[in-house]
């Protein structure tokens, strides 16, 4: 492990971006507070400040992700639909297999320039988690309890309000509905299975509905859905610790562009289709299993500086303050000083003790 990669790795570090992230997070929930009068005045000015406004929180996410841990992201996806990243609306189908696949989403969706607007079919428990999901509820986060018998009221009038909205977005859809694990897949084949549905290796059989709905109500908005296919090299599964510990992975995205119009309009026919679609994803997977790459060409969208200026503005503003107030605290060599500094010591002593890099990577 090299020096910069250890300390990337200290606790004290983890402790400093969680804080940036939570203090800058929360004042931007106030700020999307304060907008709430001009809904009612100007929805369309309203709109267009929140989106700039949740860019703050959630391209902290992704500076993480590009920046501090350098992990990288390739694109397979047609040379000839390209251009159209970011200038459409689209449905996007991803697999929901990684604990970031969401991030290595963000982190497509900056490089595209439609971060801060995009959206996704969330559970409705994430609607009251501060920071995201009130930064959620301000962009108009599509949410779902997952009881068909409500959804399909709710999801439908979530959707149509978006028929309206000002700039463009991805609209992100886990038709897997929940993250795979061993036990979920064997179930899910159970009801594969007694469908008469074939087999799926790589992904859970796809819950029909919500894809179904989201492309009734977004005909006429959305240009395409973007069935996308994550996967990381070496077979690794990254975690949001291995990220925040400064841990460089590399993402593997393959992109096909499906035009709206394509995909039939009756439920039973949607529902049809999307079967076939996962068939195909799962053949993605295999390919990528025998051979470490998806299909077709590739291509590197660039990094772009914003999401780390963002995030260096906001440690500035944030950490500033707190080093003022610590060193406050030190020259006035009070109980809570020695204690405060003895407790993040103490941490970061045992993090290095027992964590498993340290031990990996001593001589033998
Ligand atoms: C160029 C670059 C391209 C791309 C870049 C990539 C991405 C970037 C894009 C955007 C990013 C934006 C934001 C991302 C940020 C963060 C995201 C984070 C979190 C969100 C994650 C979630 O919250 S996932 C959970 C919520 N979402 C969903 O559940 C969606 C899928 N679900 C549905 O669609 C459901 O149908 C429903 C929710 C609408 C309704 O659910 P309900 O449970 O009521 O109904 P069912 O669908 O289950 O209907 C019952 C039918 O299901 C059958 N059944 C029963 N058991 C199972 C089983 N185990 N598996 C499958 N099917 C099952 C049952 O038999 C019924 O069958 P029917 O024949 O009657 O339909
Ligand atoms: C700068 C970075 C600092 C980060 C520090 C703080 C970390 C805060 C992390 C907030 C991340 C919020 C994104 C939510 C996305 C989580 C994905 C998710 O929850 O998927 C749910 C589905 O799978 C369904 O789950 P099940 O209920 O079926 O099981």
């Amino acid at each position: 492990m090299g020096l910069l990669q250890l300390l990337k790795s200290q606790v004290l570090c983890l402790l400093i971006i969680c804080y940036v992230f939570l203090a800058s997070g929360l004042i931007v929930n106030l700020l999307q507070f304060c907008t709430l009068p001009l809904w009612l005045i100007n929805k369309q000015l309203a709109r267009k400040i929140n989106i700039r406004l949740a860019y703050c929180i959630s391209s902290q996410m992704v500076a993480t992700l590009e920046w501090w841990s350098g992990t990288e992201c390739t694109l397979y996806t047609d040379p000839k639909t390209y251009p159209l990243y970011g200038k459409e609306n689209a449905i996007v189908v991803l697999n929901h297999m990684f604990e970031i696949d969401f991030l290595c989403g963000w982190t497509f969706c900056d490089r595209f320039g439609v971060l801060g607007s995009s959206k996704v079919l969330a559970k409705k428990d994430l609607a009251y988690v501060p920071v995201i999901g009130w930064m959620w509820y301000f962009l108009e986060i599509v949410f779902c309890k997952r009881k068909w018998e409500e959804d399909r009221i709710t999801v439908a009038q979530s959707l149509q309000r978006l028929q309206d909205y000002p700039e463009n977005f991805w609209f992100l859809l886990y038709c897997e509905g929940t993250r795979f694990t061993p036990k979920k897949h064997q179930i899910s084949m159970q009801v594969a299975e007694t469908k008469g549905l074939p087999k799926l290796k790589y992904h859970l059989l796809p819950r029909t509905k919500g894809f179904w709905v989201t492309v009734q109500n977004l005909r006429g908005k959305a240009a395409a859905v973007y069935d996308s296919t994550l996967n990381f090299r070496n077979n690794e599964s990254p975690t949001l610790l291995e990220i925040l510990s400064g841990k460089k992975f590399h993402a593997d995205l393959y992109v096909r562009r499906i035009p709206l119009e394509s995909i039939p309009e009756d439920e039973a026919e949607c529902a049809a289709w999307l079967h076939k679609l996962y068939q195909e994803k799962d053949s993605f997977q295999e390919h990528y299993e025998q051979t470490g790459r998806f299909p077709g060409p590739t291509l590197s969208p660039p990094r772009r500086p914003w999401s780390l200026i963002n995030w260096l503005f906001w440690s500035f503003l944030l950490l500033c303050p707190l080093g003022l107030l610590l060193t406050q605290l030190i020259s006035s060599g009070s109980v809570f000083t020695i204690v405060f500094s003895l407790v993040v010591c103490y941490s970061d002593l045992t993090t290095q003790i027992y964590s498993g890099s340290s031990l990996d990577d001593r001589p033998d």
